[in-house]
């Protein structure tokens, strides 16, 4: 018996996901995201190749993600094979509506879920709609992930452009690491005003690897909630 607690949105999360899944054709290269709602939809595209015969490859977003696949029978392909995706769906942590610009990696993925989207022609969120914030950073800290070597200087540079900073870690205290043996720093910024400004003033801190700002990737977010399902595209800037 699992001892997660029961998730209330896992229904909305799958409708979302069942119709992005849908969004798959025959013969795509397609990113498989990370997280409870991009599981839904591997599940979903596991059982299309099993009972519908559709045939994709896939690049997974994390080890997670992979053994998942693997276990619904979804071939896998390798970026030398698919430098370029058909397209990538991911769940998301924060949603702006207007932009569709992101908070992603409260579980820890986002540098590969990032290097995944950022080759895909199609990038589809898929969320429940609590997902939807006015200002990114409401709600989440802003996952950062940095390299061990120094990482307290990194946070306290961080620390230093507003935020409050807490390492991530695993419930017996030590640090988390990231499918790539790195760390992730939790940073509390107020609700963010210029998120293109902040993403640039991270990146310039030696140390950091990437951070969970999706800004201008998402070509499409698919959200569902009590009033139903929601699809949305950026708006023009
Ligand atoms: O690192 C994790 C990912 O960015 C997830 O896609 C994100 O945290 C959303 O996860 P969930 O669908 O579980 O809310």
């Amino acid at each position: 018996m699992s001892s997660l607690p029961p998730d209330p949105a896992a229904a909305f999360k799958q409708q979302a996901a069942i119709q992005a899944a849908a969004l798959v054709q025959d013969g795509m290269a397609v990113g498989l995201g990370t997280g409870s709602t991009a599981r839904f939809v591997v599940a979903e595209l596991g059982r299309r190749v099993r009972e519908e015969g559709l045939r994709i490859n896939a690049i997974p977003t994390s080890i997670a993600t992979r053994t998942q696949a693997q276990e619904e029978g979804i071939p896998l392909t390798t970026f030398a094979e698919h430098p370029e995706l058909d397209i990538a769906i991911d769940g998301a942590d924060e949603i702006e509506p207007t932009t569709l610009n992101l908070i992603k990696g409260l579980g820890g993925a986002l540098l590969w879920e990032k290097i995944v989207a950022s080759i895909a022609r199609q990038f589809v969120i898929v969320a429940d709609a609590s997902k939807y914030v006015d200002h990114l950073g409401m709600h989440c800290p802003l996952p950062v992930e940095v390299i061990p070597f120094g990482w307290e200087s990194a946070a306290h540079r961080l620390d230093a452009l507003g935020a409050q900073t807490t390492p991530r870690r695993l419930r017996d205290g030590s640090l988390f690491l990231t499918d790539e043996k790195n760390l992730i720093i939790d940073c509390l910024f107020p609700p963010m005003t210029n998120p293109d400004a902040l993403a640039a003033d991270i990146l310039n801190i030696v140390g950091v690897v990437e951070h969970g700002l999706f800004l201008h990737m998402a070509t499409q977010t698919i959200t569902a909630g009590p009033d139903g399902v929601k699809v949305l595209t950026p708006k023009p800037r």
